[in-house]
C-alpha cells in the first residue's frame, strides 16, 4: 500500500462522525407520525414521553395485609380491595385490610404486611414489631409529576419504555419516520437463487439487508440488482434517489474494470464525504452526498467487508438521519493477543467468552461464517492488542 493511497483514507472515527454528520443533514427532512404503543418499540422518539398525570396517580398499599392509622393495637374495620375507587376514611387507632395495590384510605399512616402482624378472634389488630409511617405505602407521584419529562426525544423505544409510556398513561406516540433506503447490488456475476455455478456468486446482500437495515432504525423500501455498466448504474441511482433519501450500493466500490460506483456517483453530481476508510475489511467503502441532498453509502462486494462497514458505519448514519445522538463505540476486553502489523483499524468477528473476546475462526472477507457466529466485532488498532486489553466494539448487524 502506497503513503499516498493511505493519506486518501478516512480514519474509523471521523467517518463515523462524518456519517452522522451527513445523516443529520441529509434530504429531506423526515416527518413524524403517531404509532399504537405496540408497534412502538424500535422506534425513535419525536417527542418526549412524559407523564400525563401523577405516576402513580393515587396512593396505594404495596403489599397485602392491613393499612393502619395511629398506634395499635387497631380496632378492624371492612377490608379494601384492589379496585375500590374510595374507602372509608381510617382514623387513629383504625385499621382495615388491604389487597396490593388498593387505594390507601385516607388518614392510613402505613400498610403492615400481613406476615407482620395478627387479628384476633375480637376483632383487632396486633403488630409484631413497630410499623414505620410510611411502610409499604406506594404514594401517589413518587415515581413522577404531572408533565414531568420520562423519556427524552431522539430515545430509541425499548419494550420498557412502550410499558412506561403505558404507565404514564399513553395509547400512542409520536416517532420519527423511519428513512426509506434502497438497496443497489451491483456485479454481473450476482445470482438471486440457489447454488451459483462457477464465476458467479449467490447474492448476501439482498435477503440480508432489510432486517440489517431495520436493526438501524431504516426501513428498505426496494432492492435491485444491476449489471456491470457505467450507464446502467446511473440510470438505477437515479431512479432510487427521486424517492429515497438513503441508498446503498453493494460491490463495485473499488478500482477493476467493471466498478463503477465511483464513476456512476461523480456524474450525477455527488460529492465525496469520504471516499476509503482505514478499515480492513472494508476498506473501499464510501459516502456521497447526492445534488438534492439524499446520501448514498457504498459497501464494498466482499462480503464480511460489506457487513463490517454497516455495522460500524450504518448506525451513525441513521442515527443522524433520526437526528439522534450518536452512539459511542463501546468497550470490551479482548481474551488474547491480536496482532495488527498493517496501517488501519482491524475489525474482527468475535465470540465473548468468560475471559473476554474470542476471534472467530473465520475472518476472511469473503468468508460470512465467522459473522454469523459472532456476538460483537472488536476493533483493533494499528500495533495490535494484548490479553486483557480493552478494545472498542459494535454490534453485528
Ligand atoms: N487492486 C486492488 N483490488 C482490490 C482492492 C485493492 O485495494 N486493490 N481491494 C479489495 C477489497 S479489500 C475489496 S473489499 C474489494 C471491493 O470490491 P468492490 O466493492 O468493487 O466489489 P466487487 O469487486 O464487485 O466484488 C468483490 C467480491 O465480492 C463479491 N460480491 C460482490 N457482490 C456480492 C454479493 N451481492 N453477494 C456476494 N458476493 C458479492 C464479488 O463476487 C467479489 O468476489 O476489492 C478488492 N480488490
Ligand atoms: O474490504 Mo476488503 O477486505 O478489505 O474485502
Amino acid at each position: 500500500m502506497t503513503e499516498s493511497a493511505l493519506a486518501q483514507r478516512t480514519g474509523l472515527a471521523e467517518a463515523r462522525d462524518l456519517a452522522h454528520a451527513a445523516g443529520m443533514t441529509a434530504r429531506p427532512v423526515l416527518g413524524v407520525e403517531r404509532v399504537p404503543l405496540t408497534d412502538a418499540a424500535g422506534r425513535v422518539l419525536a417527542t418526549p414521553v412524559s407523564a400525563r398525570a401523577h405516576l402513580p396517580s393515587f396512593s396505594s398499599s404495596a403489599m397485602d395485609g392491613w393499612a393502619v392509622s395511629g398506634c395499635g393495637p387497631w380496632r378492624l374495620g371492612d377490608a379494601v380491595l384492589a379496585g375500590a375507587a374510595t374507602p372509608a376514611p381510617l382514623t387513629p387507632g383504625n385499621a382495615c385490610a388491604i389487597a396490593t395495590g388498593a387505594v390507601l384510605p385516607a388518614g392510613a399512616h402505613a400498610v403492615m404486611r400481613h406476615e407482620r402482624g395478627w387479628a384476633d378472634d375480637d376483632g383487632w389488630l396486633h403488630a409484631q414489631e413497630q410499623v414505620r409511617i410510611g411502610a409499604d405505602v406506594r404514594y401517589a407521584g413518587e415515581e413522577a409529576s404531572p408533565n414531568e419529562e420520562l423519556v427524552p426525544c431522539g430515545t430509541r423505544i425499548t419494550p420498557s419504555i412502550v410499558a412506561l409510556a403505558a404507565a404514564a398513561g399513553h395509547d400512542e406516540v409520536i416517532v420519527t419516520c423511519r428513512p426509506g433506503a434502497a438497496a443497489l447490488v451491483l456485479g454481473d456475476e450476482v445470482v438471486a437463487a440457489g447454488v451459483p455455478a462457477p464465476g458467479r456468486v449467490r447474492d448476501v446482500f439482498t435477503p440480508a439487508l432489510p432486517a440489517a437495515l431495520a436493526r438501524l432504525g431504516a426501513e428498505c423500501v426496494r432492492r435491485r440488482r444491476v449489471g456491470d455498466d457505467l450507464a446502467v448504474t446511473m440510470a438505477a441511482l437515479e431512479e432510487e434517489l427521486a424517492t429515497s433519501p438513503l441508498v446503498l450500493t453493494t460491490g463495485g466500490s473499488s478500482h477493476g474494470p467493471a466498478d463503477h460506483s465511483r464513476a456512476a456517483l461523480e456524474a450525477l453530481g455527488g460529492e465525496a464525504v469520504f471516499d476509503g476508510v482505514e478499515l480492513r475489511p472494508g476498506h473501499p467503502v464510501m459516502l456521497h452526498r447526492m445534488p438534492q441532498g439524499q446520501l448514498v453509502l457504498s459497501l464494498p462486494g466482499n462480503p464480511l467487508a460489506g457487513f463490517v462497514c454497516l455495522a460500524v458505519l450504518g448506525p451513525p448514519l441513521v442515527d443522524g438521519m433520526l437526528g439522534r445522538r450518536m452512539t459511542g463505540l463501546r468497550r470490551e476486553i479482548l481474551a488474547v493477543a491480536v496482532a495488527n502489523p498493517r496501517p488501519g483499524r482491524r475489525v474482527l468477528p468475535c465470540v465473548r467468552g468468560d475471559d473476554g473476546l474470542m476471534p472467530t475462526a473465520w475472518q476472511g472477507s469473503a468468508m460470512l461464517r465467522g459473522l454469523a457466529a459472532a456476538d460483537v466485532l472488536a476493533v483493533i488498532p494499528p500495533g495490535g492488542a494484548s490479553a486483557g486489553a480493552a478494545v472498542e466494539a459494535v454490534e453485528p448487524v
